[in-house]
């Protein structure tokens, strides 16, 4: 096989000083699967956009298909045969996923090509659905089907534009387990029929499952390219942290105390009248992990933001210690001890303008631990975020940095670090470990645990079922709205069963009447 890319010598450094890429060499062949793999802040979206035209390195070069290349943007790049598909859909959910496929470079006809050739475009997307097995109906709108298949419409998306080079950026974040076989089936066709894959992940499972090599970043260089056959996932996980990493999450028995929280019947409803959370009904003790499993879209977001106070209940009661805390504001629920790991980092979680530590104290400042008198100790809040930034490994130089120059998973770790601080009596922890590398699952796993042990009442919402299944101790199952399974996290239970209420299939209502 030939060498279809090489990114050889890559140096960037963003205006702000960060060093990204310090020499990353990456040789990608034509035809096979290539993971990329690396803890956050390694650098591999840095190297990724600039592959893809989207940041210009400050040394080195690209060689795509044996010619020096230098793309001037995204466009510049899907005409010479890359495609990309981003973590985030971009999807009109209005049209169809036939329309979805061909936007902005639809099929013409007639004089000057003015007119929309539908005849040739549907022919085109058959095609395209049948050579690659993909199973999707091309005339359904895109906002009635599942994640998994929006995912393949994104893939159609760059095959359409003539893409021989596709880069997955963690492809499986949203996946259910049966969601993911597909994928891997559609990649392993892809590379089968001379479609050459980059599929980042931080999961070590997919990638000995999935990919023919590996190339290993750290700190900004590349460690080796492994042959995945050859290697296993100790051995990627040592070179990628530098010590060995525990992927067996280890949880003592815990009696659960008192009820912490208690939902009864409660109800969300959309504008229009559309139930998002139907009649939910569920209760959490103290020393006990209850984890929410669901595709997602099925009412879990609706389901942490009744509780927290950023959505309003149309009918029921939330009750927090025996107070009914629908009605309060985000702010009064944020000081009554319930920490709130937010599902979206980015926007609710975290300010990107200011700076690390002002993120990290955001909620204690007014502690009386860091007043003198009626003043703000401030070298008590540094030292408290100094503390905190070592605790949880977050990247950086320094405090005074901006939380918008962090990485994806190193924002995440001081979001969590700011509500583990706070020593939650009730914690939601929502898809708290996504897009975060090993060594800080592990860590973060611990955390959630170890307040468990004392006795927080946790509720855990993922759409990463191992992560439920191994940290939960009861296990809750989203679907259209309602709790269709209420169940105990034994050993008997495996993924797949979870798998079937998530997609509707089953129901287990005895167990849900049975924990009410
Ligand atoms: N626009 C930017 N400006 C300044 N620094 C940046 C910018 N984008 C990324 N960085 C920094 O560059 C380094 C590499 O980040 P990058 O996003 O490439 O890592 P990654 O391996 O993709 O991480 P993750 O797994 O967390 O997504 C990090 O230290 C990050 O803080």
């Amino acid at each position: 096989m030939a060498a279809l890319l090489e990114m050889k010598n890559i140096h960037k450094v963003y205006p702000n000083g960060t060093v990204a890429n310090r020499g990353v060499n990456l040789e990608v062949q034509e035809g096979e699967i290539h993971a990329l793999v690396g803890e956050n802040g390694a650098g591999k979206s840095t190297l990724m956009k600039i592959l893809f035209g989207l940041e210009t390195p400050t040394e080195g070069e690209v060689i795509f298909k044996g010619k020096k290349v230098r793309f001037n943007g995204p466009r510049d790049a899907i005409s010479q045969g890359l495609g990309m598909v981003h973590q985030h859909f971009m999807l009109a959910p209005s049209l169809t996923v036939s329309e979805n496929i061909v936007l902005g470079d639809e099929p013409r006809k007639g004089f000057l090509h003015l007119f929309r050739d539908r005849t040739k475009e549907k022919e085109e997307i058959q095609e395209l659905i049948r050579r690659f097995g993909f199973k999707l109906n091309p005339d359904e709108s895109v906002e009635s089907i599942s994640v998994g298949q929006k995912q393949r419409v994104e893939i159609l998306k760059v095959l359409y534009r003539g893409a021989k080079l596709i880069i997955l950026d963690e492809p499986t974040a949203v996946l259910t387990p049966q969601e993911t076989d597909e994928l891997f089936e559609s990649i392993k066709s892809l590379a089968g029929q001379n479609y050459t894959i980059i599929f980042i992940t931080h999961k070590l499972r997919e990638v000995m499952e999935i990919s023919d090599r590996i190339t290993v970043l750290k700190a900004g260089n590349t460690i080796e390219t492994l042959v995945t056959k050859e290697t296993n996932q100790e051995e990627i996980s040592r070179l990628m942290v530098g010590r060995d990493v525990l992927f067996r999450v280890e949880k003592q028995e815990k009696e659960p105390e008192d009820t912490i929280l208690e939902l009864r019947d409660v109800s969300v409803t959309d504008e229009k009248g559309l139930k998002l959370l139907d009649n939910v009904s569920m209760k959490i003790r103290g020393g006990e992990i209850l984890g929410i499993a669901g595709v997602e879209g099925n009412g879990q977001r609706e389901l942490v933001e009744v509780i927290t106070g950023l959505a309003k209940a149309s009918s029921g009661q939330v009750l927090y210690l025996n107070e009914n805390i629908l009605g309060k504001s985000i702010g009064e629920i944020r000081n009554m001890r319930i920490g709130h790991i937010p599902e979206d980092r980015q926007t609710t979680g975290a300010c990107l303008t200011t700076t690390i530590e002002e993120n990290l104290i955001l909620d204690i400042y007014n502690d009386p631990q860091f007043r003198t008198g009626p003043f703000l100790n401030k070298k008590k809040l540094k030292e408290f975020a100094k503390k905190y930034i070592k605790m949880y490994d977050v990247r950086t130089d320094s405090e005074e940095a901006l939380a918008g120059s962090l990485s994806g998973g190193n924002l995440q770790k001081v979001v969590i670090a700011r509500e583990m601080a706070k020593n939650p009596k009730l914690l939601i922890a929502a898809q708290p470990t996504r897009g975060v590398d090993i060594g800080a699952i592990e860590f973060i796993h611990k955390e959630i645990i170890k307040k468990r042990d004392e006795g927080t009442a946790v509720l855990l919402v993922s759409a990463e079922l191992s992560e439920i299944t191994s940290l939960s101790d009861r296990i809750g199952v989203l679907y259209n709205g309602e709790l269709v399974a209420l169940l105990d996290n034994t050993e008997e239970l495996t993924e797949e069963e979870i798998g079937y209420y998530m997609l509707g299939i089953k129901r287990a209502d005895e167990e849900v009447a049975a924990h009410e």
